[in-house]
């Protein structure tokens, strides 16, 4: 077992809270994501103000994930002495620009020096349905929205030297806020796409206790693609063709792939982490 998933074990003696895209109190869910250089992105791919925009996006990704609309937002950072006044004006014109785009207001944080750019943000975010990730039964079938693999693809490219495109989904990832806000009465469960399909599966495999059939396999290209932003969700059979509908009201691209099944799931992809 890897160290982080050890570890998260660990911590969560502390609380039932543990283990969604967010902790559920009353209403209102909380939720935090850190941004690091050297781990998430490397300063020479983006622009700071591009590194602060995709730093709120997927932590508002993971409010999304829960069903929630993002209200209020806290910011730690930790800036590198090197950065001129003209980086540090740019990194906050991405949060600025980010809080706007997202309705969801930067209320106060925490400012600090630090060897690298650092980031971690906590949200506050508001529903009324949660959208958790436990709860799937068995036949219920598996999609995911958009297309994967591509974040994998521009990783790649990133790591092998050329520079981002700025409107590329890995620099501004597109949530499906509005498809999962129409969609989530008739889902069972749902989660957003951060470490890739075929290991956010796994978290969903042993949660549930299920294993999946898949109509067709993904492919490593595909399943072992992080950083997509896309939402992976589980409905019953009897509710596909009003979640298909949905998804094509929302002009968001749904690929139903597998459905839980009482087999044993195993993940084909390497760990990133550690
Ligand atoms: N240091 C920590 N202390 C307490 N709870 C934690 C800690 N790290 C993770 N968790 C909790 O463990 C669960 C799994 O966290 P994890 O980071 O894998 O979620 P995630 O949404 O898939 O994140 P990411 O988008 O970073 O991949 C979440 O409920 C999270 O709140
Ligand atoms: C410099 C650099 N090296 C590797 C990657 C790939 N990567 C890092 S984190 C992650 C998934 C989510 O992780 P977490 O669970 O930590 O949020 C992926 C696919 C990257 N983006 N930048
Ligand atoms: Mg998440």
């Amino acid at each position: 077992m890897d160290l982080e998933k050890r570890f998260i074990a660990s911590v969560s003696a502390a609380s039932k809270q543990i283990g969604d895209d967010g902790a559920v109190i009353g209403s209102t869910v909380y939720s935090n994501d850190a941004f690091i250089e050297g781990t998430h992105f490397k300063r020479a791919w983006m622009t700071p103000r591009q590194i602060a925009y995709k730093a709120f996006a997927v932590n508002i990704s993971d409010a999304v994930a829960m069903n929630a609309v993002p209200r209020y937002a806290l910011l730690a950072i930790g800036i590198p002495s090197s950065f001129t006044a003209g980086e540090a004006d740019a990194l906050a014109a991405g949060f600025v620009e980010a809080s706007a785009a997202f309705g969801c207001e930067l209320i106060g944080g925490d400012t600090v020096k630090s060897e690298r750019l650092i980031i971690s943000l906590t949200i506050v975010s508001e529903t009324r349905r949660p959208l958790r990730r436990s709860g799937i039964k068995r036949g219920d079938l598996l999609a995911f929205t958009g297309s994967v693999g591509k974040a994998k693809r521009e990783l790649q490219y990133l790591l092998a030297g050329r520079r981002a495109h700025a409107q590329s989904h890995y620099v501004r990832p597109r949530l499906r806020r509005e498809f999962i806000a129409d969609a989530a009465p008739y889902l069972r469960a749902g989660m957003d796409i951060s470490d890739g399909i075929y290991t956010d599966l796994q978290r969903l495999a042993d949660l549930n206790r299920t294993g999946f059939s898949f109509f067709r396999p993904l492919g490593k290209s595909a399943g072992c693609s992080g950083e997509e932003y896309e939402m992976l969700v589980a409905f019953p059979p009897r509710m596909r063709k009003r979640v298909e509908y949905l998804a094509r009201k929302h002009r968001t691209p749904l690929t139903v792939f597998a459905r839980a099944a009482r087999t044993r799931y195993k993940n084909p992809c390497k760990s990133h982490h550690f």
